[in-house]
């Protein structure tokens, strides 16, 4: 069976989770910090990085869009990309979009993590800045729309709720929903999902030094 190395707030690993699940695909979970010197991470990605896909053979598909391009290509019933090229366009743009936002606020939360005389302010405000532009973005492209592209559920939704729903553990104390009620309802929808259900990020605890 197919193995997914996971971390319990991981957004990246959430949209491969929720892809998983959508197409009733089984596989092993196996949930590490990447941040630990236990981590089995490095030895499938040398970029170090989860979630990572350990196929039958023991090959490793790694990077999130690209394992959910890799699921899509090998299991593509039931889709989460429309037929249409522009609604497939769409679908990673908006996957672009949101880990791009993910990226901005992982390396906010680390610079945060230094001693508070070695962080760089300019460069949390211009990763918050960031955060801010990408949900602006995503709230902006959702709008008041039951889907993210289209007329049903796909790669545009599990991207945008997962980001959102990372904010929501990972940064409670940020006012996206205050900001774009429109889309605090679609997270809310989305979260009803079984597959979001199941998958709900918790937070993990680093106890060692990363920064
Ligand atoms: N672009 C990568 C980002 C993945 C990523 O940053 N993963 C983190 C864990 S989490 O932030 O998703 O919880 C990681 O493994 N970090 C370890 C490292 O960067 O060395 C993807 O989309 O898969």
């Amino acid at each position: 069976m197919m193995k997914l190395i996971s971390a319990t707030p991981s957004p990246y690993a959430r949209k491969v989770r929720i892809a998983l699940a959508e197409k009733g695909i089984p596989f092993d979970l196996e949930t590490e910090v990447p941040w630990h010197g236990t981590s089995v991470t490095p030895q499938y990605n040398p970029l170090e990085k989860l979630p990572v896909l350990i196929l039958e053979d023991g090959s490793a598909v790694y990077e999130s869009h690209y394992i959910m391009e890799w699921i899509e290509a090998k299991y593509p019933a039931p889709p989460l990309v429309p037929a249409d090229i522009d609604g497939r366009l769409l679908a990673r743009k908006f996957e672009v979009l949101c880990d791009g936002t993910c990226d901005a606020f992982v390396l906010m939360f680390f610079e945060q993590m230094r001693d508070q005389e070695r962080q760089s302010p300019e460069w949390i405000a211009r990763q918050r800045r960031k955060v801010d532009g990408g949900v602006r973005e995503i709230a902006r492209l959702i709008g008041d729309r039951d889907y993210a592209v289209g007329d049903s559920f796909g790669l545009g939704d599990i991207a945008a709720g997962t980001v959102v729903g990372y904010l929501d553990v990972r940064w409670p104390d940020y006012p996206w929903r205050e900001q774009y009620p429109s889309l605090a309802a679609y997270s809310d929808r989305m979260e009803r999902r079984p597959s979001f259900q199941r998958t709900r990020p918790t937070p993990q605890q680093i106890t060692e030094k990363v920064v």
